[in-house]
């Protein structure tokens, strides 16, 4: 199946009260969607009830063609997710917070991808070999995000979620992180769905992009016009900026 995430009429939110609303969006194999949106506007929401870790209150979700309502476990083994940085357990190695996520998945702490990744090896890929018996304690950001990646990708899931996991990331991490993204959807057997306040990463790394405001969609950018913003530098952040101020105008 093509199609990865179905998102359809979503709406949830926190003890009754509805904070994402009307949602409607789908991923297929090779796309990388950018989410976007000031903070509080519900992209965190969003991705807890993706992943079943908040329950719908309106409209379904569906994770490479299985319902997550239905059928909560077998869907939640079509994603893998790249939780935020500073949320990853310190007193863990990275290779205990592996071992630990592998477990739940059911899957091996090697079973990651190799192939599709330029220079191979996803650990030393990313330079993580002198850090990976470290508690996550003594890691730097960039460090955090490589390792939450990682766990993301253990199994080979179709739908890789990164919340937030390029923020803050120095110039090298954010590159190699890109790289390891764009070569797996390049692959054409996963999508990405990167929520990011990083807004000038978008272009370079992702084929569409969706703003979100006050618990909606409130714009879209399919590939022609993300190609279009990224050809010239502040373009995009332009249209992102004019996005906000209509949105915050009306
Ligand atoms: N656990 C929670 N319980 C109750 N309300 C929550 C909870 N988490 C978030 N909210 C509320 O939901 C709304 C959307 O928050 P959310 O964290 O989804 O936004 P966000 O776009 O991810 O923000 P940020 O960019 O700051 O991370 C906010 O009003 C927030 O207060």
């Amino acid at each position: 199946m093509d199609e990865v995430l179905t998102v359809e009429e979503l709406s949830a939110g926190y003890r009754g009260r509805i904070v994402v609303r009307g949602i409607d969006l789908s991923l297929h194999r090779g796309d990388i969607v950018g989410l976007l949106g000031a903070n509080g506007s519900g992209k965190s929401t969003l991705t807890r009830a993706i992943t079943g870790q908040i329950p719908l209150i309106g409209g379904s979700v569906a994770i490479d063609g299985i319902d997550l309502a239905a059928a909560l476990e077998r869907a939640k083994a079509g994603f893998g997710l790249a939780i935020e940085p500073h949320e990853l357990p310190a007193p863990l190695s990275g290779r205990q917070y592996i071992e630990l996520v592998a477990s739940i998945r059911g899957c091996a702490p090697n079973d990651l991808p190799s192939g599709d990744l330029p220079g191979g090896d996803l650990l030393e890929r990313l330079d993580l070999g002198r850090w990976i018996d470290r508690p996550i304690a003594e890691y730097s950001l960039g460090t955090r995000a490589k390792i939450a990646i990682v766990a993301a990708l253990l199994g080979r899931p179709p739908l890789l979620i990164f919340d937030e996991t390029l923020n803050g990331l120095d110039p090298v991490a954010a590159w190699e992180v890109k790289r390891v993204i764009t070569a797996l959807c390049a692959s054409g057997r996963h999508a990405a769905l990167v929520s990011t306040h990083v807004v000038e990463a978008v272009p370079t790394l992702c084929n569409r992009a969706v703003l979100m405001a006050d618990g909606s969609l409130s714009r879209s950018w399919d590939a022609a016009q993300l190609a279009e913003a990224g050809r010239a530098p502040g373009v995009f952040e332009e249209s992102v900026m004019q996005a906000l101020r209509m949105r915050a105008a009306a």
